[in-house]
Parts: structure tokens; sequence; C-alpha cells
């Protein structure tokens, strides 16, 4: 019936107008009342104020009489929010200060703090919690707000099934229509042609009619390969912020905040012994205390330590695998293209000695090697060689950001396991 209105209605009315006026269902006909659902307030106010004639033309020549119309407004679209993650539950440490204050900023004066906000950040970091946290917050100051989560690969199938089944005005009404978009994991729209150039007109009738946008990454806009520049620099326009892992005082606030929330007591020095071990991964923290309260109501004994380490022992091994100079040797060389054996010759060309004193500072860093151990691995003679290549890097890295960056991005690669 609705689409012998529109087909009616088809050269009475704008094409853009048009589109909207499809999405309208009926809900309800008979002769005398004729209920429509009508997705949003803006929709609602169209039809009245622009189209009341023509939709009553229409519907009397399809009735022959006119029946009484009836307009609500469509139930709001899930938001996808997950209400368990919210700001008061959202531990702050140095590490994600900055990107914890923006997000309490966007979320009491949305389109106006900060537009687009940009997070980005390592896997398990939180991103996604500050983005629900986010979301749950405005719809708390304002439950009218159309707020919408979504990552990016649901924004893709989406767009992929609506082109499939010829309803690109609905998708495009959905998105377009929001108040607020909160878009997780942006780097996989990269090499998406069609996806980048839908999101990238969604972004600008978000951003020209002054709706908030917020999105995630694991990188700067920058640094996203494969995706247009005009979608990176509109990344840029608003505010970038990132979330660093969390320091050892940080690690040590969520354990213990998750584990009032798993109802876990355990002791401090249980506490230390975890955020000791699993450095990198908020997640992987969480895995943790989840196992280890399955382990305590199904035994039903006392957490100790002891159990505590066997209950981590997979993780630990996991670590210590990865945290030997081999492996550092193996990422350096891989970063830098060099052989892993050029890194433990005595060359003194630049393009090795760099590395190679990049790998004996990262040895010393964050391995437990001993200083004769470490010049056993790299075959230097003496000591002072890797104490001086250590100086050496320490004081570069204060002088060039861009080896600072390249350091602690090997640095990162490797004890993220
Ligand atoms: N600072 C924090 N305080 C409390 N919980 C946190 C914090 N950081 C992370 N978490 C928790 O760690 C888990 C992983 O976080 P989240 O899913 O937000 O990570 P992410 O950065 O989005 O990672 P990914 O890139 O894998 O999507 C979540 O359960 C989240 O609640």
């Amino acid at each position: 019936m609705w689409e012998k209105v529109i087909e009616n209605l088809k050269n009475k009315v704008e094409t853009q107008d048009l589109e909207k006026l499809s999405l309208v269902e009926p809900i309800f006909v008979s002769e005398d009342k004729i209920t429509l659902a009508i997705p949003g307030e803006q929709i609602k106010e169209l039809l009245k104020s622009k189209y009341k004639n023509q939709l009553k033309e229409s519907l009397k020549l399809i009735f022959n009489k006119l029946p009484k119309i009836e307009l609500i407004i469509k139930t709001q679209d899930k938001d996808n929010l997950n209400s368990k993650y919210g700001f008061e539950n959202f531990v702050v440490g140095p590490s994600n200060q900055l990107a914890y204050a923006a997000s309490v900023a966007v979320s009491e004066n949305p389109a106006k703090a900060y537009n687009p906000l940009f997070i980005y950040g390592g896997v398990g970091l939180g991103k996604t919690h500050l983005l629900h946290a986010i979301g749950n917050s405005i719809k708390k100051n304002n439950p009218n707000a159309r707020v919408l989560y979504i990552s990016s690969e649901e924004f893709t199938n989406e767009l992929i099934n609506s082109i499939q089944y010829k309803k690109m005005t609905q998708f495009r009404n959905k998105y377009r229509n929001l108040d607020c978009l909160l878009i997780d994991d942006i780097q996989f729209i990269s090499k998406k042609e069609r996806t980048e150039e839908e999101f990238f007109h969604t972004f600008n009738a978000l951003y020209e009619s002054q709706k908030q946008i917020i999105i995630t990454s694991d990188k700067p806009p920058n640094e996203i390969p494969d995706i247009e520049n005009r979608l990176k620099s509109r990344f840029s326009w608003g505010l970038i912020v990132d979330i660093q892992p969390p320091e050892l005082e940080t690690r040590i606030a969520i354990i213990r905040k998750k584990a009032e929330l798993f109802n876990l007591e355990i002791s401090q020095e249980i506490i230390e012994f975890i955020a000791s071990s699993i450095s990198s991964n908020v997640r992987e923290i969480e895995g943790a205390l989840i196992k280890i309260s399955a382990y305590k109501s199904i035994m039903r004994k006392p957490v100790t330590l002891n159990l505590v380490k066997s209950i981590l022992q997979d993780i630990i091994i996991r670590k210590e695998k990865m945290l030997t100079a081999e492996n550092i040797q193996k990422t350096v060389a891989k970063h830098f293209n060099i052989s892993v054996d050029s890194l433990k010759s005595s060359t003194r060309k630049k393009e090795i000695l760099i590395p190679r004193e990049i790998a004996m500072y990262l040895t010393r860093k964050i391995t437990k090697n001993s200083l004769p151990e470490i010049k056993a691995k790299f075959g230097v003679k003496s000591h002072a060689t890797i104490i001086n290549a250590c100086k050496r890097i320490e004081s570069e890295m204060e002088k060039d950001i861009n080896l600072k960056k390249k350091v602690e991005e090997i640095e990162k690669e490797i004890t993220d396991v």
C-alpha cells in the first residue's frame, strides 16, 4: 500500500525527500485509519509541513475516501551499546589519562569539544571500553540521542548487504541521521574502496550537520596503510589521542578493580605478581582473573601465590620465550631489513651499527640476561661495548624523535605477547 502512495508521490516530491519518505512504514491500515511509523522526528516534520496535502490526496485516491492518519515515531534502532563499559569502571593512569579526559569531554559536549575524536593504541588497552562509555554517557544525559556503536567490519558487512539487496537509502539514512557515531577499529576499512567511499560520505554528512564522530584504530591516522588521504586528513580534523600500555601502578589498580568486580579476594602479593607477569594487555589481565576465579569456585580452595603461578604458567612461559636476546635480534633485524648475522658482526657501518646497538640496548632493558650473557650473544669482547651502546642509544633517542619511535615500536612488538 505504501509503495502505491510513494508511486503516486513520485512526481510531486523532491527526489531526496522521496528517498526519506520511502522509509516510512504503515503498521496499521483500514479504511478508517492508517498508522504510519516514521523513522525519526525529522521525517515526521517533513511529512507534516511539506507533504501533508500530497499524502492526503494519494490516500484518497487509493481508498476512495480519506482515512484518519496517525503518525508515530518508529522505535529506535539498536545502539549496540554495552552497558557494562562505563567511565566509572575505567581505571585511569598516565597511559590512558588523555584518552579518558577527551572521551569524558566529548560525552559531556557532543560535537562541541572535539570532533572527530580519534583514539588509537595497541590490542586490549581499552579503546572499545571508552567508545561504549562515551555512548552510554551521552545516552544517559540525553536518552533521545541517536547513538550507534559499530565496528568497521560490521559497517562493511552492512554496506555489502545493502548494496546486494538494494537498500542503500536505508543504509544511508541509518548512518547519516545519527547524533553520534562510534566506529571501532577503522583500520579494517583499508583497501576496501567502496567502504572507504561510503564512510567518507557518512563522515561528511555527520560532520557537516555537527554530529559527533568517534573513531578508534590500532595506529594514528597517518600510519594506517592503504587508506585514502582524504579520510586520513579528516580523521585529523579534531583531536587524536593515544592509549599506551598501562604502567605497573595502573595495572595493579586495574587488577584490584576487576578482582572486586569478579568478587575475587586476592592478596597484594598475588596482585603484584599478576601485574608484573602480564605487562601489556588488559584483556589478558582480565583473562587471568577469570581463570583464577574459575579455579577458585571449582576447586573450592583458597587462592595462593603458588596456585596463581601454576594457573598463569602458560602466559608466563610464553612471555619468557619471547623475551630472549635471540628474539630481540630477530625482531630488530627484521625492522631494519638486515640479517641476524650482521647484527653479531663487528662492522662499523652505520646501517648495521645502529640496529646492533638498539638490539643490545633492548636486550639489556627487557631480558634477564647478565652482561656476560649479552656479551656472548652478540659476540663482543668487553662489557664496555654493551654499556656504551646502551648509553649512546639512550642519548640518541632523546635527540632524535624518529629513532625513539622506532625503538619503542620494536620494543612493543617484542613485549606484546
Ligand atoms: N583502564 C582500564 N580500566 C578498566 N578496564 C580496562 C581498562 N583498559 C582495558 N580494560 C578492559 O580490558 C578489556 C579489553 O579492552 P578493550 O576491548 O576496550 O580493548 P581495545 O583497546 O578495544 O582492544 P582491541 O584493539 O583488541 O579491540 C575490556 O574488558 C576492558 O574493560
